[in-house]
């Protein structure tokens, strides 16, 4: 079990609502009903890496406009080496991709840094977190999705925590403040299991706009992550 001193001071949990459940037509004021989030997650699908479509560039560019918040990018997209970097150019705090998606991670993360941007790297539920480890330096963020990517809605998938400890232990083991993430039913009844297993931010879609006041459901998601923390 980890206790609050694992985090080094950093002991609130970041809450980063996914515009994935926003009403697209009104996301100017749907954005902000999430002024006390930590960063806006904004989730951009092709229809080929992922069976969804969402938005690209020109969309993201002007949510980074009108939004108060900072953006936290995840790309579910083929080709990031090609497509990748580009994100990072529209002023976001972070851009995450998926490793599955990128012939060399190590260059695009690189890349994204060049660019002014957090770089992260995303695992879908079946790919081994073993294999990148070593590479966590190269990082600022890991997301280990926690439902297969594509739709929001979906049912949290406990199997993925084993990958969530092997990141905490190597983030401990190498002294690197590299944060570790999780999407995908994310809820008050899941989240601190997640946080238990290492999460510190947490991506939440329907918990948040499906809730009546998502202000309410941001600071409950952060608080009972926090708690989880906290227990002996
Ligand atoms: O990346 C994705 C889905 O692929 C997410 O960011 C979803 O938007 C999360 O939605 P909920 O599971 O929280 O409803």
């Amino acid at each position: 079990m980890r206790g609050a001193a694992d985090y080094a001071g950093d002991v609130t949990a970041r809450i980063n609502p996914s515009i994935l459940s926003a009403d697209f037509v009104n996301m100017e004021r749907d954005l902000n009903r999430i002024q006390t989030a930590d960063y806006v997650h904004v989730d951009v699908m092709d229809n080929h890496f992922v069976p969804n479509l969402t938005f690209g560039p020109q969309m993201v560019g002007r949510v980074q406009d009108v939004s108060p918040i900072p953006l936290d990018v995840h790309l579910m997209i083929s080709d990031v080496d090609r497509w990748g970097p580009g994100y990072a150019e529209l002023g976001a705090f972070s851009v995450t991709f998926h490793v599955e998606a990128a012939t060399d991670p190590v260059a695009v993360a690189r890349a994204i840094r060049d660019r002014g941007a957090r770089a992260g790297l995303a695992l879908k539920p079946g790919t081994p977190v073993e294999p990148y480890l070593e590479l966590l330096p190269e990082f600022d963020q890991v997301l280990v999705m926690t439902v297969e990517p594509g739709f929001g809605g979906q049912s949290f998938m406990p199997e993925t925590m084993p990958k969530l400890r092997l990141l905490r232990e190597q983030v401990r083991r190498l002294g690197v403040d590299t944060w570790l993430q999780v999407d995908g039913g994310i809820a008050l009844d899941t989240i601190a299991i997640a946080a238990e297993a290492g999460a510190d931010t947490f991506v939440a879609g329907s918990a948040v706009y499906g809730a009546d006041d998502p202000e309410r459901a941001i600071a409950g998601l952060r608080e009972a992550a926090t708690s989880a923390w906290m227990e002996p």
